[in-house]
């Protein structure tokens, strides 16, 4: 009955414990993989996190989109909802929920004017199964959202299966090692 709250321990631990060379390597190789992509060399604005220590490092993803000249836009939990807001490296923070970095920034960045959504979580499927952190934030954004979607999955994070439920919202493209 708690499948999902007992994977989202699993994959926490999992993600905490891969630690090391091996993991730099693959956190280089995943990235260089997205910027590869026709989606990443046609989006003008991306969305990302601002990466907690257990997740994949997205400062490189940032400095390169900043370098490509795109937009990058950051989400910001503003009364129980997610919002995303353009950061540029004049940007101030705070730490927000979960420790978090938040800008302090209040303006709405419009959905529909993001291309690219890289959406974050603790395990996906190849074919676009996702286990996010447990709010819903993302399933209720990408619920609306028309425009790309890619999860960069660390090897601890692809699993064949998942337990998934009808508001779960599918990955456009999974990047695997
Ligand atoms: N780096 C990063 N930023 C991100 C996300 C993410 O996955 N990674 N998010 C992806 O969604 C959003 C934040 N997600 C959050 C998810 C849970 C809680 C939280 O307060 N959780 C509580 C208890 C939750 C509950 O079970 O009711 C806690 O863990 O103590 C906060 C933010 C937006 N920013
Ligand atoms: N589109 C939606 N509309 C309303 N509620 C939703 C929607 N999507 C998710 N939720 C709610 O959010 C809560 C968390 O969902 P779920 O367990 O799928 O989290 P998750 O996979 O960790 O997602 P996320 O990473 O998006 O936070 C659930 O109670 C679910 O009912």
């Amino acid at each position: 009955m708690h499948t999902k709250r007992d994977l989202r321990q699993v994959q926490k631990q999992k993600l905490q414990a891969y630690q090391g060379p091996d993991r730099l390597t693959e956190e280089t190789a995943l990235r260089a993989k997205l910027f590869n992509t026709a989606q990443w060399a046609a989006a003008k604005t991306i969305a990302v996190v601002l990466s907690t220590p257990m997740e994949l490092n997205t400062q490189p993803i940032i400095a390169q989109a900043w370098a490509n000249g795109k937009q990058v836009v950051v989400p910001k939990i503003v009364a129980k909802q997610m919002q995303f807001v353009a950061i540029t490296p004049q940007t101030a923070f705070t730490a927000g929920a979960l420790n978090i970095q938040e800008p302090e920034e209040n303006t709405v960045y419009p959905p529909e004017n993001i291309d690219l959504v890289i959406v974050p979580g603790l395990a996906y499927t190849k074919q676009g199964g996702r286990l996010g952190f447990g709010a819903g934030y993302y399933d209720r954004f990408l619920s609306t959202y028309t425009g790309q979607t890619i999860a960069l999955a660390l090897t601890p994070q692809l699993l064949e299966t998942l337990p998934l439920e009808p508001h779960d919202q599918v990955i456009d493209q999974v990047l695997t090692r």
